[in-house]
């Protein structure tokens, strides 16, 4: 089975460019102000426009209220919501109820102990993103660029499709499949040059790497 590939934070038609000419599946759009990869709507509204049929777009947002989902949804084309932040189960279905797109609720892991938080959401997430758990003072919930210990997913299923995210590169990636059984990846500072400023070259690499998974180690 091939490996979908998740491209966040996008922030330029040249991004959008390059996305689609890697083979990614989704691309990500990050409505988060303390962000470098922050959006406004009318910007994420003119570059999900130019996102081609075939590319999911997905809007990333943190513990946002339903006047800001509400802006976003109506403004923005979407596929997808990403929802990053302290969300409750009951509000990952109040979402989806809402907005009638699929959501997908982000999971920090640092140690064993979290794992137990993704059986809590597979029953309301039509997606997971399993994602390195932020360190505590950190400014972002997600796109730091750290990883977790892969070995804890080694031979764990969901019935409810999951991503892998947290510190992933090119070099990493097929390491990081190998260990977890991840059938889709999901990457933001990884193909960066510049926090914010994606780098076409590593995209390119990393959706290579993702779905040619030849393990190097
Ligand atoms: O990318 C961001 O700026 C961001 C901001 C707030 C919450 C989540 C964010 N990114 C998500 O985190 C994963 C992992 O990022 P990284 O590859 O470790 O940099 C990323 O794929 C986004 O889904």
């Amino acid at each position: 089975m091939t490996t979908s590939v998740k491209i966040c934070g996008l922030k330029t038609t040249d991004d959008v460019a390059a996305v689609a000419a890697a083979g990614a599946r989704y691309a990500g759009l990050v409505f988060f102000a303390k962000s470098p990869r922050h959006l406004e709507i009318d910007q994420a509204r003119n570059l999900a426009l130019e996102i081609p049929e075939g590319v999911a777009k997905v809007a990333l947002t943190v513990n946002a209220d339903d006047a800001t989902l509400d802006a976003i949804t109506a403004q923005v084309p979407l596929d997808m919501l990403q929802l990053h932040g302290k969300e409750s189960v009951e509000r990952v279905q109040e979402v989806r109820a809402r907005y009638g797109l699929p959501v997908m609720k982000a999971i920090g892991i640092a140690d064993e102990a979290d794992l137990a938080q993704i059986s809590t959401y597979t029953q309301v997430a039509d997606q997971l993103l399993i994602d390195a758990k932020p360190p505590k003072h950190a400014d972002l919930p997600g796109g730091n660029g750290l990883a977790f210990d892969w070995r804890l997913l080694a031979g764990r299923r969901w019935a409810t499709p999951w991503m892998l995210a947290g510190g992933l590169n090119p070099e990493n990636v097929a390491e990081a499949i190998h260990l977890t059984g991840a059938t889709q990846v999901d990457v933001s500072s990884g193909v960066e040059s510049a926090p914010g400023v994606k780098n076409a070259k590593k995209i390119a690499d990393f959706v290579q790497a993702a779905t040619n998974p030849v393990p190097r180690f």
